[in-house]
């Protein structure tokens, strides 16, 4: 489906300089609040969304810990059941304990369901929720509605728009 043909009534662009500010944000309102006289102790991506803004949280909490877990739910706009891929080895996430899973948003809350059920005492950070979503996350920064789609510099390109009043 081209990305245009939107089954949701709004569109919300998110540029590079964005996503690095707002996942700035996340890893500040984070800072302190581990277990472990505040520290977090790892950080678990979850791919691929989760990547870029786990690499900046990790890096401004100074966390050198960090893995993924893989999960695929969306083919385009069309949410299927989430599977797990892949995970981190059993002894390096436990039950969770002081570990920082981190998602780019949360839309259903489905995909953090499947991983809040592996690692029940992890924290769940997200950059942005929808609000069927928020139930599932601890922490989050920017609240966008339901009907919206999100999209992510990764997704996109710069490209020609026509000047508003057309060329002659
Ligand atoms: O709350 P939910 O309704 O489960 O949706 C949120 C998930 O969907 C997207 O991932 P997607 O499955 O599209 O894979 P990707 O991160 O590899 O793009 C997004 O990155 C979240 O992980
Ligand atoms: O709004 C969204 N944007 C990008 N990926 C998504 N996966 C679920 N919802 C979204
Ligand atoms: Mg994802």
């Amino acid at each position: 489906m081209p990305a245009e043909t939107l089954p949701h009534e709004k569109g919300f662009h998110i540029s590079w300089d964005q996503i690095h500010r707002d996942s700035r944000a996340l890893a500040w309102r984070l800072d302190g609040r581990g277990p472990d006289d505040g520290h977090w102790r790892a950080v678990v991506a979850i791919t691929r969304g989760g990547m870029a803004p786990a690499m900046i949280v990790a890096r401004e909490l100074d966390i050198r810990l960090v893995d993924t877990i893989s999960i695929k739910s969306y083919a385009h706009q069309t949410q299927g059941e989430p599977v797990v891929l892949s995970k981190p080895e059993d002894a390096m996430v436990g039950d969770g304990d002081g570990v920082l899973v981190i998602d780019d948003l949360v839309d259903s809350g489905k995909t953090l369901e499947v991983v809040r059920s592996l690692y029940p005492k992890a924290h769940f950070a997200t950059v942005y929720a929808k609000p069927q979503g928020e139930p599932m996350v601890d922490t989050f920064i920017t609240g966008v509605s339901q009907d919206t789609w999100i999209f992510f510099p990764w997704d996109m390109a710069l490209q020609y728009v026509q000047p508003y009043r057309g060329t002659d």
